[in-house]
């Protein structure tokens, strides 16, 4: 048994108070307290003597939070708060011992006593802690969730942990039982991997074990390599002012309802693994279960990738840059991040970031001259296939420079207009 100093409790949405004698604090929160590893809102995961439903729902009326019955024959229940959930399960065994003996990882296998501020830690996580290293608790455990093959990488990158030789012999063996689990989990502990700053020495590990391939099946050393060289260009990430683009989560509209880890950095990283064919990508990334938005973004740095490259050898001309930033549109910083992680020089992009950061910029942010009903009032065009054209010679003739309003757009659909009235009746 050990004795610490006491857990901080300041920032639990629950007090000590209102749990049963016997109460533990297990997994995560035990984990990353032990590492000083502050997170503003923990999720909590207590196990409790008994009655586990109950109390759950007693504590939800109290603190008027949301209330999951997670699964009722085994008492484990969920609590929802703002900022964090807690989650309270029953003890299988007489002691903690079984509960912990059916986890994951060592690490995350040691429990805290809330009330007398004592750690048990029956399997050893202590030791694994101080060696910063993720060892199974038994193989059959991995075997039994094969979801924790990918968590062993996940947390390895977020922690800067290693994984024992022992445990990644065992998932080499165990990977292609990754097809069995629910596509949901998967995306989730890969969203969490692809959020770590620097994760690329695991998902090269990941995918040397066939840890990747299963998911995702176009990953090669040579995509390892486009990870490894964007995740440094994003370490050292030249313009500061697309950053926050970059890093602020995009959830709220790729992925209503599912907490932070979705920004575009992530999503940038995630263009890396996919197939650089967009609708093969498309086709790997709705298995995973992503949002519309998010393969559609995807998409784009595909193609933006498979176009750009070349042409951005050569500083862009004026054109060039337009039908760029028309293609790119608000994912422009991320395709720069991949650009420049392609070893696109840095002075092709400049003018071009310039460009984007300036709100009034007529290359970067265009304003749309003419609409197609606005031809069919002004010229008595039949709406058709001749507006669409019409729309897209406006759309060139602005991309070259030559008009820059409406005057000058409408001015020159009637000169389109006439000569080919003209040449129709020379
Ligand atoms: N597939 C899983 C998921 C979770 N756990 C156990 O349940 C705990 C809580 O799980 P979760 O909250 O998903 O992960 P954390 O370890 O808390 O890590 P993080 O906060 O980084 O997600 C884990 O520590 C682990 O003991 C497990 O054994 N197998």
């Amino acid at each position: 048994m050990v004795v610490i100093q006491p857990f901080d409790f300041s920032r639990w949405p629950i007090a000590v108070s209102d749990l049963p004698a016997d109460t533990y604090l297990v997994g995560g929160a035990v984990r990353d307290a032990l590492l000083g590893r502050t997170t503003l809102y923990p999720d909590l995961d207590f196990i409790v003597p008994a009655d586990a439903i109950a109390l759950t729902k007693k504590l939800a009326d109290k603190y008027k939070a949301g209330l999951v019955v997670l699964d009722r024959q085994r008492q484990i229940a969920r609590l929802v708060f703002a900022n964090t959930t807690v989650d309270i399960a029953q003890r299988h065994g007489e002691t903690l011992l079984t509960d912990l003996s059916d986890r994951d990882f060592r690490l995350n296998a040691i429990a805290y006593d809330i009330h007398h501020h004592h750690l048990v830690d029956p399997l050893g996580g202590l030791l694994d802690l101080q060696r910063r290293q993720i060892h199974y608790v038994a193989p059959a455990n991995l075997a039994a969730d094969p979801l924790r093959l990918l968590r062993a990488y996940r947390q390895a990158a977020q922690l800067q942990f290693t994984i024992t030789p022992e445990t990644r012999q065992v998932i080499q063996t165990l990977a292609p039982q990754l097809r069995r689990v629910a596509a949901e989990r998967v995306r989730v502990e890969l969203s969490y991997l692809l959020s770590a700053v620097e994760g690329a020495a695991q998902v090269t590990l990941a995918f040397r074990d066939g840890v990747l391939a299963v998911w995702l099946p176009s990953v090669t050393e040579e995509r390892i390599t486009h990870y490894h060289a964007l995740e440094s260009t994003l370490a050292n990430f030249p313009f500061p002012a697309l950053w926050p683009a970059l890093t602020t989560s995009i959830a709220a509209t790729t992925a209503p309802g599912e907490p932070q880890r979705r920004t575009l950095a992530a999503l940038a990283k995630l263009t890396c693994l996919v197939n650089a064919s967009d609708r093969q990508a498309a086709e790997e990334l709705t298995a995973l279960t992503y949002t519309t938005d998010e393969i559609r973004i995807v998409q784009v740095l595909c193609r933006l990738l498979s176009h750009w490259l070349v042409p951005l050898e050569q500083p862009l001309n004026r054109e060039q840059a337009f039908y760029l930033f028309r293609a790119a549109g608000s994912y422009f910083p991320a395709f720069v991040a991949l650009a420049l992680s392609r070893g696109v020089a840095k002075e092709h992009l400049v003018p071009l970031v310039k460009a984007w950061l300036d709100p009034r910029n007529p290359i970067a942010h265009p304003p749309q001259l003419v609409r197609g009903a606005d031809l069919v009032e002004a010229f008595q065009v039949s709406p058709g296939p001749r507006v669409g054209e019409l729309l897209r010679a406006v759309e060139a003739a602005q991309a070259r420079g030559e008009i820059s309003d409406r005057p000058q757009a409408l001015a020159y659909v009637a000169q389109l207009l006439n000569s080919s009235a003209e040449s129709r009746h020379p």
